[in-house]
Parts: structure tokens; C-alpha cells; sequence
């Protein structure tokens, strides 16, 4: 094992280990005040792993590759992260756990950007390490409270929509690119009336010849303003306003606005300055916050490598989104039921226990920032609504975009399908019924006074995505581990 720091030898010129430079702490404790990351290392053969989680400290901190005289002008021993405890991953040779602690002064208050340039900043490419993925983040309560947080929140959310009691059903628009503006509203108009809150851009819609976004956004508020007249409820559509420039999205924000729209969306891939600056607006204009991750699974997806969606999910939290993918569990696309689990508790609880066999390795404080609503979108139809409801709960959009437009019989009867069948379930599970059991005979038993919701069970009764899962928790459930 390296040896702790040697302070005689400590800054004579030259190349020492980064365990050496101070990067390793056995001994150190945490303070309340310390951000703390978990990364998972898989050194290079022949490296040592405590040396290389320091070497993680190190390149995310204050250190390069050689001693410099110049952190004697500094209070680098303060300012040098600290690998406190690095632990072999479970059934994973090679792998280990290193948990690194942070002071507080080394983060700009309120800014992603400045949070990220040093935990993701260099160490990713770091020839020692084969691969380094930022499983978990520590972030204290003296660090939330420079951010803003989501701009709306779940609760005034539900309060402006005026829906109490059961999840929001929504609506991706599709095909997702190619449509005129006229054929897009259309859409949205029959999915809002058939009983959805809401629809929703694409991730890739922005400004296309197709259909220039004030086109869009034109034919999509009539759309809104009519489905609402016609049934009397508040209905949204996420207008995404995602653009080459900050220029760009506030005036499609603001003409979003000046058009009555309750809600706007932007993608991940905008960065996350450009996040921030939009959470910023939303708050001022009253605006909900749509984000879709999209592009997150190109870092989030591989065990080894990257970052995992939950850190991804906390800085979103901070950032100020109101709404933010969070995966289906059952959909198309990657979600491990516990790991997904994981994710909606970062979105919706005031506070997180550690929870290992959900990935969650710290407890977290939100210090009353606001929850943000996690969205379930990717390949989920009505026959599935009892596991969407088991594993997702109340306070969810299910997003059905396939599931929706779809359908045998058109859009319309697509929207009512899924109302109809998520509203039997919830009632069925508050009168206290087994939904997890009996969830296909209380569908069944809707459908037999709702046809739409009878030919969308015929049609997608076979579907389902079993496939293993890329990242799946590294701990089992077992009282050992929660003890
Ligand atoms: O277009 C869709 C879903 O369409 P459909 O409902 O037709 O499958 C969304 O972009 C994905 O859900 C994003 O995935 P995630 O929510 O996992 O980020
Ligand atoms: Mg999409």
C-alpha cells in the first residue's frame, strides 16, 4: 500500500506518487460541508488501485503529473481532494470504489459548469486508468443552497394543471421529424382531446424545412386551446425551443410564452450553462420546464465507463429543470428496476437515504429545493399500466408516443385508451386491490366499456422488451448491505 504523504520530501522538484502528493487520506473524515464523489476505477494492469484513486483526487483537483513549488502559495492541503476509502467492487475483478471528498470552496456557488470541469474535467482520459465511470455524488446542503432548483416543482405543477391523484399522461409526436405544421397540430389536438395532459416535441424537432418552429408552435397552441375548450381541462404541449444559440431559445421561449403555453422543453445536449439560463427563465415567466435527456446514454449506459444517470439526474436537480426523463422500467430503452428505483427517489424525495441495491451509496439532503417530475417514455402501451403504476407511482408523466398515435383506430382512441386504463388502475388501487396480480383482469374489465382501450390491448398484448440490463446495482438487497 503507498505510504500517506511525506511532508520533508513533499515539494522537492520532480515526480511523486499522487498518493504521496496527499491525494490519499485513509484517515480522513468528511465534513458535512465536503462534496464527495464515488467513482468506480478499473486501474491499467499493474496499477496499484489506491494510487490510482488518488490519481483521481489529484487530476480533479489541484495536482498535475509533477510536483509544483507553487502550491506552497496556496492552502493546497485544503484545497487537495482526498481519496478517503477505496473498496473492490463486488463480482467485479479489477474494479474498486473510491469515495473522494471535496472542499467546499474548490466549486463556483450555482454553476454545473464549474462542478463538472473538475469532477469530469480530465481524469476520464487518464492513461493509468483503463476505465472510470462517477457513480454517485455527496452534494452537502451549504452546496444545494446556491441553486436555484426546479423552477415550478411537482406541486405547483399539479396545481397549475389542475391534476390531483394519479400520474399525468402524455404523448411524444410522431413521426418525429417530417411532418407540416398543420398535419403536427392535428396530432396534438386529437391526443389532448382523447384525454392526455399533454404532448410533446421530439428530442430532433427544432427549426426544419419541413416546419419552421413558429409554424409548430402556432398550429400546436391552437391545437391546445381547442382540445382544452372541447374538454374542459388544462392541457400542455411541450414546445422544445432547443436551438444553435441562447439568442435562439429565449425568443422561441418567449413567443412560447406570448402564445399562452404552460410549459417549454429543452434537450440535454444544449449543455448545461445553457440548462441553467433556461431554468432561470422558466422561473421568471411561470413557465414549466420540460428536459429530455437526450444523448445521456452514450456516457450513462456502460457499467464500467462514464457517468451514471443518477449523478446525472442530481445535477439536473440542481440545475433547475422541472421535468426530466427518468426510463419506463418495462419501454424500450435501458432501465434496471432497481436502478430506475434509484432515479425517481433523487427526483421526488426531500431526502435520500444511502441505498445501495438502488445505487444510491450517500445520503442526500435537497433541503427543500423543489422535486422534479420524472418523465417514463420509450415504448410503453395501456396493457402495462398496473406495472407502470407498481413501479413508478403516482407523481410520474407516462409518456406514450407509439402508444398513442399508434393505435388501431386513430390517435383519439389512442389517448382515451391510455386515460381509461390509467384511471381504472388507480382506482382499483384505491380501493385495494392487487394491481400487480390482478392488473390484466382490471384492464380487461375496462375494456369491456371502452373499446379503444380493448383494441389497444389486442393490438400490443404480445409486446414486451426482455432484455438483460447493462446496469443492473452492484448490490443485492440483502440486510447485510442496507443494514
Ligand atoms: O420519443 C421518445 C419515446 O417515444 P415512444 O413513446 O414512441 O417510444 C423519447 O424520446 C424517448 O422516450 C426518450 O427516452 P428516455 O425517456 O429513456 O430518455
Ligand atoms: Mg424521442
Amino acid at each position: 500500500m503507498p505510504k500517506k504523504m511525506d511532508a520533508k520530501k513533499r515539494y522537492a522538484a520532480g515526480v511523486l506518487k499522487y498518493a504521496q502528493m496527499g491525494y490519499w487520506e485513509p484517515d480522513y473524515s468528511p465534513k458535512d460541508t465536503d462534496v464527495i464523489a464515488l467513482f468506480r476505477i478499473t486501474p491499467q494492469d499493474g496499477v496499484d488501485a489506491i494510487e490510482a484513486a488518488a490519481a483521481v483526487a489529484g487530476e480533479s483537483s489541484t495536482a498535475t503529473w509533477t510536483v509544483v513549488w507553487t502550491d506552497r502559495l496556496t492552502a493546497c492541503e485544503k484545497y487537495r481532494a482526498k481519496a478517503y476509502r477505496v473498496d473492490p467492487v463486488p463480482n467485479s475483478p479489477g474494479e474498486y470504489f473510491a469515495y473522494i471528498a471535496y472542499d467546499l470552496d474548490l466549486f463556483e456557488p450555482g454553476s454545473i459548469a464549474n462542478l463538472t470541469a473538475s469532477i469530469i474535467g480530465n481524469v476520464f482520459g487518464f492513461k493509468p486508468l483503463k476505465a472510470l465511470r462517477l457513480e454517485d455524488m455527496r452534494l452537502p446542503v451549504a452546496y444545494v443552497k446556491t441553486f436555484q432548483g426546479p423552477a415550478t416543482g411537482i406541486v405547483v405543477e399539479r396545481e397549475r394543471l389542475n391534476v390531483f391523484g394519479r400520474p399525468l399522461l402524455g404523448a411524444t409526436v410522431k413521426p418525429k421529424l417530417g411532418l407540416s405544421g398543420r398535419n403536427y397540430g392535428r396530432v396534438v389536438y386529437e391526443a389532448l382531446k382523447g384525454g392526455l395532459d399533454f404532448t410533446k416535441d421530439d428530442e430532433n424537432i427544432n427549426s426544419q424545412p419541413f416546419m419552421h418552429w413558429r409554424d409548430r408552435f402556432l398550429y400546436c397552441m391552437e391545437a391546445v386551446n381547442r382540445a382544452s375548450a372541447a374538454t374542459g381541462e388544462v392541457k400542455g404541449t411541450y414546445l422544445n425551443v432547443t436551438a444553435a444559440t441562447m439568442e435562439d431559445m429565449y425568443e422561441r421561449a418567449e413567443f412560447a410564452k406570448s402564445l399562452g403555453s404552460v410549459i417549454v422543453m429543452i434537450d440535454l445536449v444544449i449543455g448545461y450553462t445553457a440548462i441553467q439560463s433556461m431554468a432561470k427563465w422558466a422561473r421568471a415567466n411561470d413557465m414549466i420546464l420540460h428536459l429530455h435527456r437526450a444523448g445521456h446514454s452514450t456516457y450513462t449506459r456502460q457499467r464500467s465507463h462514464g457517468v451514471s444517470f443518477r449523478v446525472i439526474a442530481k445535477w439536473m436537480r440542481l440545475a433547475g429543470v422541472d421535468h426530466l426523463h427518468a426510463g419506463t422500467v418495462v419501454g424500450k430503452l435501458e432501465g434496471d428496476p432497481a436502478t430506475t428505483k434509484g432515479y425517481y427517489d433523487i427526483f421526488r424525495e426531500e431526502r435520500n437515504p444511502m441505498a445501495l441495491e438502488n445505487g444510491i451509496f450517500f445520503d442526500q439532503e435537497w433541503a427543500s429545493i423543489n422535486k422534479m417530475m420524472p418523465v417514463a417514455s420509450g415504448g410503453i402501451h395501456a396493457g402495462q399500466m398496473h406495472q407502470l403504476l407498481t413501479y413508478l407511482g403516482e407523481d410520474v408523466v407516462l409518456q406514450f408516443g407509439g402508444g398513442t398515435i399508434g393505435h388501431p383506430h386513430g390517435i383519439q382512441a389512442g389517448a382515451t385508451a391510455n386515460r381509461v386504463a390509467l384511471e381504472a388502475m388507480v382506482f382499483a388501487r384505491n380501493a385495494g386491490r392487487d394491481i400487480w396480480n390482478e392488473g390484466e383482469d382490471i384492464l380487461r374489465d375496462a375494456a369491456k366499456t371502452c373499446t379503444p382501450l380493448k383494441q389497444a390491448l389486442d393490438v400490443w398484448k404480445d409486446v414486451s422488451f426482455n432484455y438483460a440490463s447493462t446496469d443492473a446495482p452492484d448490490f443485492a438487497p440483502t440486510p447485510e448491505v442496507s443494514a
